[in-house]
């Protein structure tokens, strides 16, 4: 049985002065080496839980209950410290990945120093790494290393921030609708990456989505969120198959609501003889 890495119990956000909460009493449960789905429609408050984790929500808002990453309350944690904890212990691949670069700086220089600002390694090593991760996602390293990030696609400066989150190696990686702007083969390749990364340094994956084929695809586990709250988990087989919250079964009836295979298939041999 793998330790527990996260384990979220209670949490509630609100914005200050606010009685309705945005988050209320949510608990979410990581083991190593384990990838989650939290799913969920628009607004159920998917990213606010990431933010929550990561200690990136804005002042303006209140948390209660508590967040436990190794051991450690990062709720009660002073934010400075909660802050040195982000990049090679939890990283995050956020949904609005444009703010990741600085736009007058070459990419290649910037993964540099990220990678140098985490681990203590030479230039010529962390030069060797951001090429090794930028491959994997399928990049044409040379080209995109000396690239300004204004030079590159929506696509291909979203794979250079999931290549950046891969190459600290974080113990927990929190992926908020990371596919969203690439295409399905692009995308399959990352999550290959981070399958691969989660088999090398058993590091627990949070799957932040929407995409519910996906999840099914990917996760181990899923939670499914509601306006709010956490209104069923299981694991993914289970959660397809047995699902039992009105709001999971509207979900899941939109997906397969979709031909099926089978029946498509059939379809084609009648049609083609
Ligand atoms: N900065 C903010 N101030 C006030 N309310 C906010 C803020 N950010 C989000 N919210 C509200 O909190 C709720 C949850 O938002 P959140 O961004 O977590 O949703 P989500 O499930 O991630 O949605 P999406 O899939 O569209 O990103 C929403 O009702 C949203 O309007």
């Amino acid at each position: 049985m793998n330790s527990s890495l996260l384990s979220i119990e209670n949490l509630s956000i609100h914005s200050k002065g606010a009685k309705k909460s945005l988050i209320n009493c949510v608990s979410i449960e990581l083991a190593k080496g384990e990838i989650v789905g939290l799913i969920g429609e628009s607004g159920s408050g998917k990213s606010l839980t990431a933010r929550a984790i990561m200690g990136l929500l804005p002042s303006t808002m209140e948390v209660e209950g508590s967040i436990v990453f190794n051991d450690v309350d990062v709720v009660a944690l002073p934010s400075k410290e909660h802050r040195k904890m982000l990049g090679n212990k939890i990283g995050m691949i956020f949904q609005d990945y444009r703010g990741s670069f600085t736009p007058f700086i070459k990419v290649g220089k910037q993964m540099v120093e990220t990678i140098r600002t985490h681990q203590k390694m030479s230039k010529n090593e962390a030069k060797e790494i951001a090429h090794q991760v930028l491959e994997e996602m399928g990049l044409d390293s040379k080209k995109t290393y000396q690239s300004y990030p204004f030079q590159l696609s929506g696509g291909q400066t979203q794979r250079v921030a999931i290549a950046l989150a891969l190459a600290l190696r974080p113990s927990l990686l929190i992926c908020d609708e990371m596919t969203t702007a690439l295409d399905v083969l692009s995308g399959e390749k990352v999550l290959d990456a981070i399958d691969q990364l989660r088999k090398e340094t058993g590091c627990a994956v949070l799957m932040i989505t929407h995409d519910l084929a996906l999840a099914y695809k990917r996760a181990d586990r899923m939670y499914v969120m509601n306006q709010g709250e956490i209104v069923e988990e299981g694991l993914s087989e289970e959660i397809r198959c047995h699902h039992q919250h009105p709001y999971t079964k509207k979900l899941c009836s939109c997906l397969l609501s979709l031909p099926n295979e089978v029946a498509f298939m059939g379809q084609e041999r009648v049609g083609s003889v």
